[in-house]
């Protein structure tokens, strides 16, 4: 299964294009657009939310409800075009009138100076178009088309805030107790997509007071995907290995720098006589592990265990309070140009980092089983698992 994306922050609409998504699949748009929708709130998101109210339109590859095999497109318009139609106009020279709102004064952290450099643009609103987080609500669709194809093979895959700002969410302490269908039900009646709960409050004062000083916050994503088949990816080649996928699909998220698998890097600070997932067996479940320090990867194969990835989301680059730059046109030193911007993004992203595991997770199994109908792909892995436990 292959996807692209198209489409500019402020132009028309974006696009998703999937191919090889089996035929068979009742596919609900109604859940497509819950998770745009949860992709758009969280506390600290700047005006360009209010202006969206993100929907999909599937013009191709589903007929009554159910995938047909061939390639599915999915549209989002973009609301916010009607007030950059002439800006962005396609099929329009450029003119004095519409080569308005220029950006020259790069932001430090955003794609603006090098995509300037690199395509040779001398507007960098050409690159912050395609370069801006808007894209991920395409992503998103596509993720969601994803879980649902996982959710019939028994998959569910959930992200959730970590910890914002340098404030851990109460999700963390929760999610050894709590399934994964009632920490959803948590993050779900949160504005800020964590436990409503002190630290929630502690998050929402931090990002006001950021907002107020022109300033912007990171975080920590997580995301938790339940009963994968063991085995998925393999460690017979580099290309091969499933967390290096996911790792990949992980740090391509907008403002993503770090990403860890289970307990991560604070694996390093103790011996391996404390962080090996220990092995046991019993007659109904097979083998299986004590312990999830490796978030559910060993040979960059699946164990079975739950998959807990993380990722490191840096603070918004556009700062209100405008950091230094230097005016590409005048070289002169200028302080760094400001579009409207979010404070934080970070439960956005959880939502996002969720969508690019359930497609990574999707690609793995469709490479691995039949990919042309649900219903032989949903024998052989129910097949595959029975083989797995009698192993
Ligand atoms: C959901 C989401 C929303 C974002 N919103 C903004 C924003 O409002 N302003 C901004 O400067 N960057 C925002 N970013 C981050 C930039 O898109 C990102 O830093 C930029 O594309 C440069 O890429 P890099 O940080 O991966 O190097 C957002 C990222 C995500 C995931
Ligand atoms: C549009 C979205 O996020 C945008 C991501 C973004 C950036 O630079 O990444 C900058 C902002 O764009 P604008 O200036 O139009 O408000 C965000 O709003 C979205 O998430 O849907």
């Amino acid at each position: 299964m292959r996807y692209v994306t198209a489409g500019e922050s402020h132009g028309p609409e974006l696009t998703a294009i999937i191919e090889g998504i089996p035929a068979g699949l009742t596919l609900s748009v109604k859940q497509v657009n819950a998770d745009l929708a949860r992709r758009q709130q969280g506390y600290g998101r700047g005006n360009r939310m209010k202006i969206e109210q993100d929907k999909v339109i599937v013009t191709s590859g589903v007929r009554h409800q159910m995938t047909l095999g061939s390639p599915i497109t999915l549209q989002i318009k973009n609301h916010d075009y009607i007030h950059w139609q002439k800006i962005m106009a396609a099929d329009e020279p450029a003119t004095a009138a519409n080569r308005v709102r220029q950006v020259v004064k790069p932001r430090p952290g955003h794609a603006d100076l090098v995509g300037g450099q690199k395509y040779q643009h001398q507007d960098l609103r050409n690159v912050l178009e395609r370069s801006s987080a808007r894209e991920t609500a395409a992503r998103v669709a596509v993720g969601s088309v994803c879980k649902q194809l996982l959710n019939e093979i028994g998959v569910d895959v959930l992200g959730f805030v970590q910890q914002l700002g340098g404030i851990e969410s109460d999700e963390t302490q929760l999610q050894a107790l709590a399934s994964l269908t009632e920490l959803r039900q948590l993050t779900e009646n949160s504005d800020v997509r964590t436990y409503d709960s002190a630290a929630a409050q502690k998050m929402r004062q931090l990002i006001q007071q950021a907002r107020q000083a022109g300033d912007t916050l990171g975080g920590v994503v997580e995301v938790i995907a339940t009963h994968v088949p063991v085995g998925l990816g393999s460690y017979v080649s580099a290309t091969t290995k499933l967390d290096a996928k996911l790792a990949q699909a992980i740090i391509s998220i907008n403002a993503f720098k770090g990403v860890e698998f289970g307990d991560g890097f604070a694996l390093t600070q103790h011996p391996g006589s404390q962080v090996m997932d220990e092995i046991y067996y019993a007659k109904q479940r097979g083998f299986y592990r004590g312990s999830d320090h490796l978030g559910g990867f060993e040979g960059g194969m699946t164990t079975g265990a739950p998959l807990i990835i993380k990722g490191a989301m840096k603070p918004i680059p556009t700062l209100y309070q405008p950091l230094n730059s230097v005016n590409i046109k005048t070289k002169q030193k200028e302080k760094a140009s400001v579009q409207r911007a979010d404070t934080t993004a970070v439960p956005a992203a959880a939502v996002v980092a969720e969508a690019m595991v359930a497609i990574t997770l999707a690609q793995a199994v469709l490479a691995q089983f039949n990919s042309d109908s649900l219903i032989r792909l949903k024998k052989q892995v129910a097949a595959y698992r029975k083989e797995i436990a009698a192993y």
